[in-house]
């Protein structure tokens, strides 16, 4: 994909900022000509001395960790000139920046951009940074209560994105003075612009990454007016502004600065420990792909292959399609196109990328990669095999008559099949495509003995999908318990194109005692006077400084400290379902936030079905009605206990 954008010209793109319609350029010349001394190898020490520290900087935590891999936020370094107004502890040199253990920061990335934000360039020398190999950019922007513009705050995400496009692995460095308020709304709009977040949790994952965050008001106003469009001020902000930081009058108890550097702050999981597993290990033959080029390879293979399905540009995340939520504001959706609904198979997800043969390849998650021993022959040469094809799969471990387990694969959608771009065609369409292109030739391969399905550590399907009329008849036990394995809800697919990353049109129900959140488990310890030592699980989600939520600390729960857990809420308290080893964030908090919004005002499986039967059109609906009308409730719950078989498929 680098190959394909444009050149990053460094020199035009900081002519523009440096020369460009910037509030500095506007500047009296002798404030500019001050600004601006020193610019090359930082100013000299008499003149630092006479210049002073920047107010409230010496407290100010250096730095914060990399969000998404791609941003590293940071207050504006000091350069040597600074040292004597500073005790050693204090001092931050540029240098160090590129020494520091980052937490965040993909494997084997490097800051490679650097974008200076402050309104002056007195700070430190830029050649500093050029000497180690990264590009410098100094984009000033005014600060104090203004904040950036429209322009200013296009013109960092057209870098950025420039950047990504020749550097997807490495980083950006971005600081203003304190590396809070302009540089968090920056970020955030990039998050939201470019990876179509919405405000709240950008902002919670800039506050994640860099405690507590953006604190000026009218910044975070100013984000929710500009991308949210419905801000009103006389209304509160929709999240907490966390106030002036303590930092600012001495040193922040709260804060450890000399373990700053190597700390692996509360919210993020560090399951670091552990090789990555493709189903938790219970599938043999599978190898983890280990060494980071090949991984780095493949990855950039899928977002390849992906990218023209995107709206966006692509990051390093995994980036498969993610349904959102039904609810009762956006259950109309189903009524407006055409839809199609399935079980949702509780396992877990993999985007499967067959490369060739003996080149099949897991993507989880968090963007692990796994070799699989699977074949796919071609059709009409099953001599041949399938290349350059993209599946998206859902692995469950499927019960046997004998009361043990195997592992299946199913595929629910085909994004490309050997090259061909399938993904954009009509769901209906992949979903024949699926069964002719993928799942026949196995089958027939077996029938001439070229592939032993046997000696494969599991077996590989296609998920069915049926019109939405047929929604109730997913609800039938004696549908559930032919599949052999859990749901946990349904999925309604449209019929429209594979979309990456949050696709506000695929939809997911999950009845209410099935609705739960990942959260990262913090056990604590309690020791009250003349009171037993107890513990309690702390719950944390992405974005949020404090627990969420508390559970009790059982001796079972214990062995999961520190890990990332998925829980249900029932009479009035949160318990533990399993461990989520594949994944390694807890949800955010917007989405833990959602996930009580359904708790507390459940979409029903009456209210759903009597949606779908008033509300839709499809084929079916009107059939269903009168079926309905014709029929008893009693004799109803008979017919919807019609063994799986016997489900009209609409997928032929
Ligand atoms: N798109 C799609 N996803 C499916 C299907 N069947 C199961 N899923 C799974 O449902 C997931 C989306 O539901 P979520 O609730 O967002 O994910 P989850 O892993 O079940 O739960 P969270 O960890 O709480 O997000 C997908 O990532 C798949 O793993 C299907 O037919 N289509």
């Amino acid at each position: 994909m680098a190959s394909e954008g444009p050149p990053f010209k460094r020199r035009k793109v900081n002519n523009r900022y440096q020369n460009g319609n910037s509030s500095a350029s506007q500047q009296p010349q002798q404030q500019q000509q001050q600004n601006n001394a020193g610019n090359e190898n930082g100013i000299p020490r008499e003149q630092a001395m006479a210049l002073g520290l920047p107010k409230r900087w010496q407290y100010c935590p250096k730095f914060g960790n990399v969000i998404q891999g791609l941003f590293l936020p940071l207050k504006t370094p000091l350069s040597e000139g600074y040292d004597d107004l500073l005790e050693t502890q204090w001092r931050f040199h540029p240098q160090e920046i590129f020494k520091a253990n980052l937490v965040g920061a993909n494997e084997g990335s490097k800051v490679k951009l650097w974008i200076n934000l402050a309104n002056t360039e007195r700070y430190y020398g830029k050649n500093t940074i050029s000497s180690n190999g990264c590009q410098y950019l100094h984009m000033p922007l005014r600060g104090h209560n203004e904040t950036p513009s429209d322009d200013e705050t296009n013109r960092f995400i057209r870098i950025v994105n420039d950047f990504t496009r020749l550097n997807p692995n490495d980083i950006v460095a971005v600081h203003c003075t304190h590396g809070f308020n302009r540089t968090g709304f920056l970020i955030a709009s990039y998050l939201i612009t470019t990876m179509g977040w919405d405000v709240e949790t950008a902002v919670l994952e800039f506050a994640q990454a860099r405690p507590n965050g953006i604190y000026k008001e009218d910044y975070l106003q100013e984000l929710c007016r500009r991308y949210d469009g419905f801000y009103d001020p006389d209304k509160e902000l929709p999240f907490e502004a966390p106030g002036r930081p303590a930092w600012e009058d001495g040193p922040d108890p709260s804060i450890n600065y000399d373990a700053m550097m190597a700390a692996v702050p509360v919210g993020f999981a560090d399951n670091s420990d552990r090789a990555p597993q493709f189903m938790d290990g219970k599938v043999p033959h599978v190898i983890f792909v280990d060494d980071p080029e090949t991984r780095s390879y493949l990855q950039e293979k899928v977002r390849m292959l992906l990218q023209p399905f995107a709206p966006k540009a692509l990051k390093n995340e995994f980036p498969g399609s993610q349904p959102i939520s039904m609810d009762k504001k956006n259950i109309d959706l189903i009524a407006s196109r055409p839809y199609m609904v399935s079980w949702k198979a509780d396992g877990m997800r993999y985007l499967v990328l067959i490369n060739g043969e003996d080149e099949i390849y897991a993507f989880d998650r968090d963007n692990n990669v796994f070799q699989l021993p699977l074949k796919f022959p071609r059709k009409g040469h099953l001599d041949q095999h399938v290349s350059d094809t993209l599946v998206d799969v859902e692995v469950i471990m499927q019960a046997l008559p004998d009361g043990g387990f195997r592992p299946r694969m199913l595929i629910f959608d085909l994004i490309i099949h050997e090259k061909n771009e399938i993904g954009k065609k009509d769901f209906k369409i992949r979903m024949h495509a699926i069964k002719d292109l993928l799942i026949n030739p196995r089958n027939q391969a077996a029938v001439e003995g070229l592939l032993n399905k046997a000696k494969e550590p599991m077996s590989v399907a296609r998920k069915d999908f049926w019109d939405i009329s047929a929604t109730f008849k997913l609800f039938a036990p004696a549908f559930r318990n032919s599949l052999g394995h859990h749901v946990d809800g349904l999925i309604f697919q449209p019929s429209d194109p594979y979309t990456p990353g949050r696709f506000n049109l695929l939809l997911k129900w999950k009845p209410p005692e099935e609705s739960s959140i990942d959260f990262k488990l913090k056990i604590e310890k309690y020791h009250r006077p003349a009171e037993p030592v107890s513990y309690v699980g702390e719950l944390y989600v992405l974005g949020l400084p404090k627990p969420f939520a508390v559970m009790k600390a059982t001796k079972t729960l214990q062995q999961f400290d520190g890990r990332i857990i998925e829980c249900h809420f029932k009479d009035n308290a949160w318990h533990f379902m399993r461990e989520r080893t594949d994944k390694s964030h807890p949800n955010a908090y917007s989405t833990a936030t959602s996930v009580m919004e359904t708790i507390k005002n459940p979409l029903t499986e009456r209210y759903l079905i009597d949606y779908i039967t008033h509300n839709t059109y499809v084929e079916g609906a009107e059939h269903q009605r009168n079926y309905e009308q014709q029929h008893p409730p009693s004799v109803r719950q008979q017919y919807s206990s019609l063994p799986a078989s016997q489900l009209q498929s609409r997928v032929h």
